[in-house]
């Protein structure tokens, strides 16, 4: 309900309106009816006169206008919810715990978020506020008025009411069955298709993309029958009020033949007020069904914006001090049981450019992903400059830190977003920085130039333009720390030599971190650290590291292989 709150919150002086409009309308409908029961029951006795007549006009003419008026919040509101719940989504992922980002899977996200905004529209637009500003005063002014005129069809109007709330409750317990396995298939079938689109070349190459078809297809089957299983039992309800309804009009008129009691205003009357009294009961009762059902998606997506935040984000201290000097002592970290990081310790000067290297697996990326506050450890220290890592306001540390990542360091956006974000930077200027990394070539033979789009992941360019892409943003980045994490992995030897030489250059003041599994690449760094299960097993210039160490030597012989 937190979520819901906040939402109505945001919109509250529209909800407002919509009530107000609604409650309003709902009168004014069943005034109509009263009223126009009097002009009949008047042009029968000819005492109509032309002031009734254009009351009744003008009656028609504000319900008729109001009606129209009433669309402007109406849509204003269904459309801003649902996007509301959608925004909702993007702001979670933002402030997630890394852990529990880890491991979301997008497909299934993503089909998640879209019904759980759908859900959440409708629990909160097409139910609560239907409830509130339609189906119940609706309810209320038609009772009014059949009450008005005889009060015994008001009785038998509950006993309707009644049979129809057992029916549907003995219904809403198949319906939850299918609901839930159609939000199961569709969550399967968005995961199918999402990996198909981002992994084609991977199923392409090893032939899977037939069983991946079969799979979607065996998805799309459940949805499909499930869902025309649902809609046959939701029809089904409005047939069941038709034949309620029917059955009481013709009781009305039976009742009016056999008694002669009512006038032929009167008999119109209640027939349009019966109308008004069920159809909203009718609408309720489907809504009522469609909410428990929605409530079930919208569970689902609760659960995802319930996910633990990462509140070291926002709290903590302001930095005051030097991030680029750092000083591990005694850390470990490990994922449930997995111990990933071993009672590390391992000092770096401001300044200084370090390298880890090991093999797949013994945790380099693991400390990195610690030292950037996106792991939390469980035991040791860690302090940059004076500081310690966990009382560091992180948001404030990434004002410090450069950090370019190993599997995605471009995102889907233009080049001049992936270099500079939203900064204002001349033309010129990045021009000069994509000359340094060996792109201007690129942006050059492009008819868009600096506004080309790049793709999802950098489809659009070679692993190694991809990465010299995100080397130039260094550029634009006044950081203390750098973290290179396989940065040059995909460039061939002499590009990586030469930007690489250009980066250092640039980053010479700052302390740089940097991973390699290409040794030559860090040749000329300060110190390489050596990583093995967890442990640093070793430490020197890579000179001294050829020459006294082993297992460094092992993994020189096997790159230069
Ligand atoms: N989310 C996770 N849950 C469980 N284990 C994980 C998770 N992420 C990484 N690991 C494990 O932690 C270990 C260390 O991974 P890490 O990425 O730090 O290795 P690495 O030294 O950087 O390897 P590489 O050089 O291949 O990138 C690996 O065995 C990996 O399987």
């Amino acid at each position: 309900m937190r979520y819901i709150k906040e939402i109505l919150k945001k919109n509250s002086i529209w909800v407002l309106v919509y009530i107000g409009l609604g409650i309003f309308n709902s009168f004014m409908a069943n005034y109509k009816v009263d009223y126009f029961q009097k002009v009949i029951d008047g042009l029968a006795d000819r005492t109509l006169a032309f002031a009734g007549v254009a009351t009744y006009g003008f009656i028609l003419l504000v319900n008729y206008c109001m009606n129209y008026l009433d669309n402007y919040p109406e849509k204003k509101l269904e459309h801003g919810i649902y996007l509301d719940f959608k925004l909702l989504s993007l702001r979670k992922i933002s402030t997630i715990d890394y852990t529990e980002y880890q491991k979301i899977g997008t497909g299934k996200l993503v089909q998640r978020i879209e019904n759980g905004s759908a859900a959440g529209r409708n629990v909160l637009f097409n139910f609560w506020l239907c409830l509130i500003r339609d189906l119940l005063p609706t309810i209320g002014f038609s009772i009014y008025f059949i009450w008005k005129i005889d009060e015994k069809v008001t009785y038998v109007l509950f006993v309707g009411y009644t049979i129809i709330f057992v029916t549907t409750n003995i219904l809403l317990k198949f319906l939850y069955k299918i609901k839930e396995k159609i939000l199961n298939s569709e969550e399967l079938l968005n995961h199918y298709l999402v990996r198909g689109y981002m992994e084609m070349l991977v199923f392409r190459m090893s032939k899977q993309f037939p069983s991946e078809i079969k799979k979607t297809c065996n998805a799309k089957e459940d949805i499909v029958s499930s869902k025309v299983k649902m809609n046959m039992i939701h029809e089904a309800f409005f047939t069941i009020f038709a034949l309620l309804v029917a059955v009481l009009d013709i009781g009305i008129l039976f009742y009016a033949w056999k008694t002669k009691n009512l006038t032929v205003g009167s008999v119109v009357a209640l027939i349009a007020l019966i109308e008004n009294a069920y159809t909203p009961i009718a609408i309720f009762n489907v809504l009522y069904v469609q909410y428990k059902l929605d409530k079930a998606s919208y569970k689902r997506f609760e659960e995802f914006l319930g996910l633990k935040d990462d509140v070291q984000l926002r709290n903590g201290n302001a930095i005051n001090t030097n991030v680029g000097k750092i000083a591990i002592r005694n850390l470990s970290f490990q994922y449930e049981e997995r111990k990933i990081i071993d009672g590390l310790s391992l000092s770096i000067q401001k300044g200084e450019k370090i390298a880890f290297v090991g093999e797949s697996g013994s945790g380099k990326s693991t400390l990195i992903r610690i030292l950037l506050g996106l792991l939390k450890y469980n035991q040791g220290e860690v302090r940059l400059g004076d500081m310690e890592l966990k009382e560091i306001c992180l948001n404030n540390l990434y004002d410090r830190v450069s950090y370019l990542s190993q599997d995605a360091p471009v995102f889907d956006g233009t080049i001049k977003e992936n270099l500079v974000f939203e900064k204002q930077v001349s033309e010129e200027q990045m021009l000069g920085v994509l000359r340094e990394v060996q792109l201007s070539h690129l942006v050059e033979n492009l008819a868009e130039g600096l506004n080309t789009e790049i793709g999802e992941k950098g489809t659009c360019l070679s692993g190694g333009e991809k990465q010299r892409l995100a080397l130039a943003r260094l550029w634009f980045e006044d950081s203390e720390l750098v973290i290179l994490d396989e940065a040059t992995s995909a460039m061939d030897n002499l590009t990586e030599e030469n930007v690489m030489k250009s980066v250092m250059q640039k980053m010479k003041n700052k302390t740089v971190i940097a991973i390699a599994h290409r040794l030559n690449s860090i040749a000329g760094f300060d110190r390489i650290i050596l990583f093995k299960e967890g442990r640093i097993v070793g430490q020197g210039t890579f000179e001294e590291l050829l020459h006294t160490d082993s297992y460094f030597m092992d993994l020189y012989n096997a790159n230069v292989k």
